[in-house]
């Protein structure tokens, strides 16, 4: 898998990755409306609204982008409802050829990460059949439990050909708290990226591994120095847009040939038409507000590129 998002990126000539992050204030008027109508206002109806809302977007930006991120939790506070809406989204995303990074930040202990690694990525046994279950191609996961919290991920991923993002430094205000903290003069970060860069040994593509890493856009001089100690890790960049990372900053996340990086942005893309930028689309135009928003993420993270 990490060879086709790498094929992809290439192709789209776009290393960037729209997070569907649907709250239900950004699903337009209209839309609310008519699933409202049909189910109530319920949970049924707005996981309606929301798979309703990500589908326009979706039909609308596939063409330019190599991969989405849906963010799970969006989903799950709807329960069961928003989980299918979920299963949905990446099942229609799957169709129109999008690789999905299922940003679901799970590890627990071994046991507990085999059955995560097995519904996110592998298939559940029942009785003679293997299943799939929510079937996505990478999926977020959180090093805090150590090795054997990773390592079924890892076995899955080796099985199923699929990968991962290993938070390594994440991209909000407090991440430095822990993640920033001296271990024997150094940052916990690093060691969490040299474990990355250990753990994805032996588990390459053709360029790079399909154990990857998380690495903010709000700490570029970070990411600069987690480039160098994770060099085969393919990073996934949270933080552009909304969270104030810009092109600019992000060089130092790619290699020489403008690879091994995927950006990622979610509120300033899906919530565009919110934006005064993109205002001018309306919000019976959303998803119009959205593409456009796509095309000036590729130019500014393309134009930081070419520039270095
Ligand atoms: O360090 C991290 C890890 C994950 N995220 C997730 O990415 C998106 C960002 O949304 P924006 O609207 O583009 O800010 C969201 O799903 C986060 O949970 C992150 O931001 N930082």
């Amino acid at each position: 898998m990490i060879n086709k998002l790498i094929n992809k990126i290439k192709k789209t000539n776009a290393p960037i990755v729209v997070g569907l992050d649907p709250m239900l204030s950004y699903v337009p008027e209209h839309i609310q409306r008519k699933s409202f109508q049909e189910y109530g206002e319920t949970l049924e109806g707005a996981a309606d609204a929301i798979w309703q809302f990500n589908k326009e977007i979706i039909d609308k930006i596939y063409d330019l982008i190599p991969a989405v991120k849906p963010q799970i939790a969006m989903y799950e506070q709807f329960g069961i409802e928003g989980l299918k809406a979920y299963q949905k989204t990446v099942n229609y995303c799957k169709e129109k050829d999008l690789i999905v990074i299922g940003d679901i930040k799970r590890g627990d202990i071994g046991s507990t990460s085999e059955a995560y690694a097995i519904g996110h990525l592998g298939k559940v046994q029942i009785g003679s059949k293997k299943i799939s279950a929510f079937n996505e191609d990478f999926v977020t996961v959180n090093p805090y439990l150590g090795t054997d919290g990773i390592k079924p991920f890892v076995d899955v991923c080796k099985e199923e050909k699929k990968g991962l993002f290993i938070l390594v430094k994440t991209s909000n205000p407090s991440s430095g708290e822990f993640q920033d903290r001296l271990v024997d003069g150094r940052p916990l970060y690093e060691y969490v990226g040299e474990k990355v860069a250990k753990w994805g040994e032996g588990h390459m593509g053709d360029s790079y591994s399909y154990i990857g890493a998380v690495v903010g856009a709000t700490y570029p001089e970070i990411g600069k120095e987690l480039r160098k100690i994770m060099p085969k890790a393919f990073i996934l960049v949270p933080g552009y847009g909304a969270q104030g990372g810009k092109g600019a900053d992000l060089v130092h996340y790619f290699d020489d040939n403008g690879l091994g990086a995927i950006v990622n942005s979610s509120r300033g893309i899906i919530a565009a038409y919110k934006q005064e930028t993109y205002s001018h689309f309306g919000a019976e135009n959303f998803a119009d507000a959205s593409r456009q928003a796509v095309i000036h993420m590729i130019k500014d993270i393309s134009n930081a590129l070419d520039r270095c």
